[in-house]
């Protein structure tokens, strides 16, 4: 039970959850509705993990268009309406994440998300895949104060969860979530598999992991080298 009395802080997008496909679709579907460019699968997965609305900003900027502040909010509004309706069409769950799960929790370990998704999509899209049961709490970034990479944002997903922060480790594929981490002085695994614009290791995780089925391995490693 090496991880008895942990919180394993999850990351949604990217991480748990490969939900490029059906935000690739909603971003289009804004960006054409505007007469902007369509913006490349490979350049979403590069500007996901801080909120849609930054998705669309960095989306916009490909065409050169910088939209005002008004103008952002009610394009995210939409991107919402237009993402929610299908939240989970081409969405699906990394492989390994539910037998990771098993092994994780059979180790004395609890699960919660902190994600920059709004709460609302992050339920309904884990509830979907029918996985929420399993989060003790889920945390998205209009529920936080300060959302991540503030570490207040990765500290009240670990007390919703009933969890100790001392006692918490957070994986991620972005820097928001290792400078959640680092802020709140938990460590921090990425995946290797997620969506970022900085190469993982140029972002000096603890670990970095190719498959969920990894995951206990290198939490037992690491938690050798803290203790
Ligand atoms: O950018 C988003 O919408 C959410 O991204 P995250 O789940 O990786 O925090
Ligand atoms: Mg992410």
């Amino acid at each position: 039970m090496f991880l008895e009395g942990y919180t394993i802080v999850f990351d949604l997008d990217g991480t748990l959850v490969e939900t490029a496909p059906d935000l690739h679709r909603a971003t289009n579907e804004i960006m054409r509705t505007e007469g902007l460019k369509e913006v490349s699968l490979k350049n979403v997965r590069a500007f996901v993990g801080q909120g849609a609305r930054a998705l669309i900003e960095r989306g916009a900027a490909i065409s050169g268009k910088v939209f005002k502040s008004d103008k952002l909010d009610e394009l995210t509004s939409k991107f919402v309406e237009i993402y929610q309706a299908d939240i989970a069409g081409r969405s699906h769950l990394f492989d390994n994440v539910e037998t990771t799960l098993d092994a994780l929790e059979a180790a004395g370990a609890q699960f919660c998300v902190c994600t920059n998704k709004k709460t609302h999509l992050a339920v309904r899209l884990l509830e979907t895949l029918n996985i929420a049961h399993r989060f003790k709490s889920i945390v998205g970034a209009d529920s936080a104060i300060h959302a991540k990479p503030h570490q207040q944002h990765y500290l009240q997903a670990v007390e919703e969860a009933g969890g100790d922060p001392k006692r918490s480790i957070m994986i991620g594929d972005s820097h928001s979530d290792v400078g959640a981490a680092r802020n709140a002085g938990a460590p921090i695994v990425l995946v290797s598999f997620g969506y970022t614009d900085i190469a993982p290791i140029d972002l000096n995780p603890d670990a970095i992991i190719d498959d969920f089925n990894e995951l206990p391995s290198s939490l037992l490693s690491l938690l050798k080298q803290v203790n």
